[in-house]
């Protein structure tokens, strides 16, 4: 008998998920014989609850909330460490990362159509330190500013809010000191940010990594090099058209294990989106870990759009009347 256990997160992407828990727990009762649906209250249920089912031998676990509820639905089952179950999302949040990374559908009406036809994707995860991360960890500048963004204006904008602070960020940044050690070697650099990435999706933006792949089993470091104002201002219509971001703003090398020191000063890090751990970070790419039930209908989202050009299925099938967003 198979047993899926359903994570669902009331709270993410605007409360939304009372109109979508109940059409992906139907599509899963399609795909599984026994589907448990639990509500999260808080801050780490989704953690214990993964891992716990996880321990207990489910076949599957799936999500339903933003870049939060995934990445700590994915820890949960870091640290059971058991490779040979399914984990599945629906994204609700602002950003979606994985999700684009993936080229899933971004709207959760058209992301649980897709489930009838799924495919399974290996995807690698990191360590940082007793974390486990699914697309990105970043210190500096930005990943301070965009700690600030409010709910208000993620709601008003979705990824756009998170670029129009950063740009605000640019204005006055400044840079720091950091000593990182890697299979390259150990170099000091100074730099406004760095940005670990699992992912070609960065903040919904394609063209930091572009070459990087969910199962390539590296971990792509972007080092920012010291740049103006001005120099930033003409490099912004080619990177909002797509091209990749040139070595003149940023290096970029892989690695698999990356220990990176703080050497002055201190500074906040962001995982995944949400506040990460505190320096040093001693960080590894776990190959393979997650076998990600994807759905069909493969989805090229735009940045800043918070679902991507609509591309919506049938409705009638799955949900009856939604109400109006
Ligand atoms: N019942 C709850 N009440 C309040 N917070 C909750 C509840 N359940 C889970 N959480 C917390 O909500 C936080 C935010 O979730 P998540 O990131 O998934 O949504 P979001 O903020 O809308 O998405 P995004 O950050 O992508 O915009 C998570 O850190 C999670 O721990």
């Amino acid at each position: 008998m198979s047993r899926c256990l359903l994570i669902v997160n009331p709270t993410a992407g605007r409360e939304r998920a009372k109109y979508y828990k109940q059409p992906l727990k139907d599509q899963l009762d399609t795909m599984y014989d026994e589907v448990e649906m639990r509500i999260t209250n808080g801050p780490g249920d989704a953690t214990d609850w993964a891992r716990e089912a996880s321990l207990t031998g489910y076949d599957a676990v799936f999500c339903m909330g933003g870049d939060g509820t995934l990445n700590e639905t994915v820890n949960g089952l870091a640290q059971a460490g058991r490779t040979s179950l399914t984990f599945g999302f629906v994204p609700l949040g602002t950003v979606n990362d994985l999700g684009r990374a993936l080229h899933m559908p971004l709207h959760p009406e058209a992301a649980i159509a897709g489930l009838k036809k799924p495919h399974y994707q290996k995807v690698d995860i990191g360590r940082v330190n007793d974390h486990y991360f699914v697309n990105t960890i970043a210190a500096g500048f930005m990943p301070e500013a965009v700690g600030a963004v409010s709910i208000e204006q993620k709601t008003r904008l979705g990824p756009l809010a998170y670029f129009l602070t950063g740009l605000k960020a640019l204005q006055n940044h400044e840079t720091y000191l950091f000593k990182i050690e890697s299979d390259n070697g150990v170099y000091i650099y100074r730099s406004p940010l760095i940005v670990l990435m699992l992912t070609d999706s960065v903040g919904s933006f394609r063209n930091i990594a572009p070459a990087a792949q969910v199962d390539d089993g590296k971990l792509w470091l972007g080092i920012f090099k010291d740049f103006t104002y001005l120099d930033l201002l003409r490099a912004i219509p080619e990177f909002m058209a797509g091209t990749p971001l040139s070595s003149e703003y940023m290096s970029l090398t892989t690695a698999t294990h990356v220990n990176i020191t703080l050497v002055e000063g201190s500074l906040t890090t962001n995982m995944d989106g949400d506040q990460g751990p505190d320096f040093p970070l001693d960080i590894e790419v776990i190959p393979s870990f997650l076998n990600v039930c994807v759905p069909s209908q493969p989805h090229h989202a735009m940045n800043f759009l918070p679902y991507g050009k609509p591309h919506l299925p049938s409705p009638k099938k799955i949900i009856k009347k939604i109400p109006h967003e």
